[in-house]
């Protein structure tokens, strides 16, 4: 299987504080990867690694490699703009952008040079369609984007991440602000988007990981515990530590 990231001995630190010590994880490609594990342990500082988002962060150092597409991406040279195109992400809230539905999604590409109405509709239609929104926001795409549900406007977001023609899509705990029938909507396109996107979802919530994760890292106190196919490691965790957490001994 193709490995799309690969992570070796990534310590990262807020000023003094070790926020990750030496994680080694594999990100495969065109799989759902889960990263759980209890409040303040390093997922959501280990997902923005990926696209170097730490990086906007003051007093944030990084060491070690990842490889993404056998590149490090730690390097001075790293096209970081290029790299968050093709890593994108989606955040815990949605955060549409205060303008219409059709300009949330046009936004980035336009940014990137495209001009012409006709390749931007299609883009637009295009994205929506892959985030199930399509149907529900066609009649209305000159509308704003603050007026659509909260579940809409995270497929809204994920549509808006689809634009710019990711490989990877980084979610960070996207369906925590969403009831349970928009939480749904969101995990069947989840499965749907990984025919074709890499997917790497940070969750508090276990039976999300196993019901929509290939694979599962278990981060404890800044350290990656045990990864494994999730199946596997929520039916047989090695650590005892993983086991605790998932029968809900602490967490
Ligand atoms: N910008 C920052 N500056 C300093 N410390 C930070 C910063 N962001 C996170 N931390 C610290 O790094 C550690 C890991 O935080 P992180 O947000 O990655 O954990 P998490 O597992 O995603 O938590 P949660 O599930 O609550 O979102 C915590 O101790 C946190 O306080």
């Amino acid at each position: 299987m193709n490995k799309v990231f690969d992570v070796k001995s990534l310590d990262l630190y807020y000023g003094q504080k070790q926020a990750l010590k030496q994680i080694e994880l594999p990100i495969y490609d065109k799989k759902v990867t889960a990263l759980i594990g209890p409040s303040g342990c390093g997922k959501s500082t280990f997902l923005r690694t990926l696209n170097r988002m730490n990086d906007l962060i003051e007093n944030c150092t990084v060491q070690g490699e990842i490889m993404y597409n056998n590149q490090q991406i730690y390097d001075k040279q790293t096209d970081v703009i290029g790299l968050r195109i093709k890593v994108g992400m989606v955040f815990q809230k949605p955060n549409p952008f205060p303008m219409s539905i059709y300009d949330n999604i046009a936004y980035g590409p336009r940014c990137q040079g495209i001009k012409s109405k006709a390749a931007l509709d299609d883009i637009v239609k295009t994205s929506l369609e892959q985030a199930a929104l399509w149907e529900e926001v066609k009649d209305r795409l000159r509308d704003s984007a603050l007026a659509l549900s909260g579940g809409q406007q995270q497929r809204l977001c994920i549509a808006r991440a689809l634009a710019m023609k990711p490989e990877v899509i980084l979610m960070d705990e996207p369906t925590s602000a969403l009831d349970p029938i928009a939480t749904s909507k969101i995990e069947d396109l989840i499965l749907q988007l990984k025919q074709h996107y890499t997917i790497v979802i940070v969750t508090h919530n276990m039976q999300q990981a196993a019901r929509i994760s290939d694979y599962t890292a278990f981060f404890l106190l800044g350290e990656m515990v045990e990864y494994e196919e999730t199946e596997r490691l929520f039916s047989h965790p090695r650590d005892q530590r993983t086991e605790d957490y998932i029968t809900g001994r602490f967490g």
